[in-house]
């Protein structure tokens, strides 16, 4: 025992058994610190390392194949697909390397046996890149899970050095800086609970479709409420379903109009007549011919105009008495003016957003629907309006494909292209708050309503007063 030799080799033996008995320490007090649900995770991530072996052999997941020898008999050897894991906070997320003929496919077909054998209730796979499939062992589903505060934008975003108002007493260093919900829509969370956005600088048009009572209409709100608090913004909205759902956020709009085609008409015609003159005026204004080369301002700023339920007005009724050919005119140029809105509003910086129950050709022109640069869906009942809206390369994505959110628990769920994310992406969008807080939200950022026609043209508008709070022009 004295022997320095013995106790070198006991001294060395005992480091592996010292290190073994850190990490346990280290498990017990992780585990013991968890919520119930970490511990949950945590002991489904253990679960599946330990039996990985065993699970791929009887999921049909294992490759067998003969070993070359010399010696009598067939010897075979058996792969396994090495895995890592890690933890997430719906679940656990396993990443194999996919061996021989065992690829996407089989870990889909294997899928459910998976679910059971992990006691989960559910595992999705998918390609992460070549060679490597994404299990997803989901204890809680981050599409179904109700999503509030943390993608809602905070509803005061002021975000001006020197505001004086009510911050609820942040400080405005700490609230959404202001250029960055004006240059992205930041949607929601994916599958795996990672944030889902689209770049929303440099697009003219963004179309909204799906099912009624979906989710198109909170979404807006959410939009709305993340874009109201920036002084260089300003939105107009067109409600073509005429109902209340769009009183409230009326304070903080410099253009409001229901289901009336007159006044509908009347603010496209100004937003019409603020393309031209942007047009003419950007280079000398803003010494570039792009405004997103610089930023949204106060004295230029992203005009947002949303028109809910917008089929309401691309419909021709093809009447022949006067009444009708009148009001079938007016949609005739409502048509064309939004279209061209679309096709040339991305460089002056006003933004269209249609959304709609039906966005087939014959509720939306196609020469609309198909020049926007974003295209959300939420639920659709038949492949057609899927792929009217998200085009023909849904049919490539049936785990995506908006046909798959027809239930109640998908309400508030999309699927679009989404910002550095391959093919589709199905998005859980965030509950936008209750009425109440948007009224708030409107009246408290009513101030920086101005009528962008006027801070360009302040002669003009005199003459023109502009069309707000559901009142055609004085
Ligand atoms: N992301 C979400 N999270 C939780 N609830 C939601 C979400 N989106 C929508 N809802 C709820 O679902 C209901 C219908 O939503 P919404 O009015 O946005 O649907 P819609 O698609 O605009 O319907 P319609 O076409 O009839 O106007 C609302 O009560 C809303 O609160």
């Amino acid at each position: 025992m004295n022997d320095p030799s013995t106790r070198a080799a006991l001294g060395l033996a005992a480091i592996p058994a010292a290190v073994y008995l850190l990490l346990l320490t280290f498990r017990t007090v992780r585990y013991l610190r968890a919520s119930p649900a970490q511990r949950r995770v945590l002991r489904t991530a253990r679960r599946i390392k330990r039996t990985w072996r065993r699970t791929a052999r009887r999921t049909a997941l294992a490759h067998r194949e003969p070993v070359r020898t010399w010696e009598p008999g067939s010897p075979v050897r058996t792969l396994i697909p090495a895995i890592k894991v890690r933890r997430a906070a719906w679940g656990v997320v396993i990443e194999a390397h996919t061996i021989a003929r065992i690829g996407l496919k089989q870990f889909q077909d294997a899928a459910e046996h998976l679910a059971d054998a992990w006691r989960v209730p559910a595992v999705r796979a998918e390609q992460a890149a070549p060679g490597i499939v994404r299990l997803r062992a989901m204890l809680t589903d981050p599409l179904t899970t109700p999503l509030t505060a943390p993608a809602t934008p905070q509803p005061f975003t002021l975000a001006e050095p020197g505001d004086t108002r009510d911050l609820g007493g942040q400080d405005w260093r700490d609230l959404v800086p202001l250029h960055r919900s004006v240059r992205s829509w930041e949607l929601g969370v994916d599958a795996d609970a990672t944030p889902v956005t689209v770049a929303t600088s440099n697009v003219s048009g963004i179309v909204v479709a799906g099912l009624s009572g979906y989710g198109k209409t909170n979404l807006l709100d959410a939009r709305f409420a993340a874009l109201a608090g920036s002084p260089a913004v300003q939105i107009a909205v067109i409600d073509g379903k005429g109902g209340p759902d769009w009183d409230r956020h009326q304070p903080r709009c410099f253009a409001f109009a229901k289901d009336n085609l007159d006044q509908a008409h009347a603010i496209l015609t100004r937003l019409h007549a603020l393309l031209t003159r942007r047009q003419h005026q950007i280079s000398a204004r803003l010494g570039a011919t792009n405004l997103w080369d610089t930023n949204p301002s106060r004295p230029w700023p992203l005009v947002v105009l949303i028109i809910d339920e917008a089929h309401t007005f691309f419909h021709e009724s093809k009447g022949s008495d006067p009444e009708s050919r009148k009001r079938d005119q007016q949609v005739r140029e409502i048509t064309r003016m939004v279209e061209e809105l679309i096709r040339k509003g991305r460089n002056v910086g006003i933004q269209t957003i249609l959304a709609t129950q039906k966005a087939t050709g014959d509720a939306i022109p196609t020469r609309i629907r198909d020049n926007c640069q974003v295209a959300i869906s939420f639920a659709q009942r038949t492949s057609e309006a899927a792929t009217a809206i998200l085009g023909s390369d849904i049919t490539d994505h049936p785990d995506a494909h908006p046909r798959r959110l027809q239930d109640p628990a998908y309400v508030g769920v999309a699927t679009l292209v989404a910002d550095g994310k391959p093919g589709y992406t199905l998005v859980r969008t965030p509950y936008a708050g209750p009425a109440e807080h948007m009224d708030r939200l409107a009246r408290i950022t009513a101030q920086y309503v101005l009528d962008p026609l006027a801070l360009l043209d302040p002669e003009e508008s005199a003459n023109n007063a502009p069309i707000v709070a559901g009142r055609a022009a004085a």
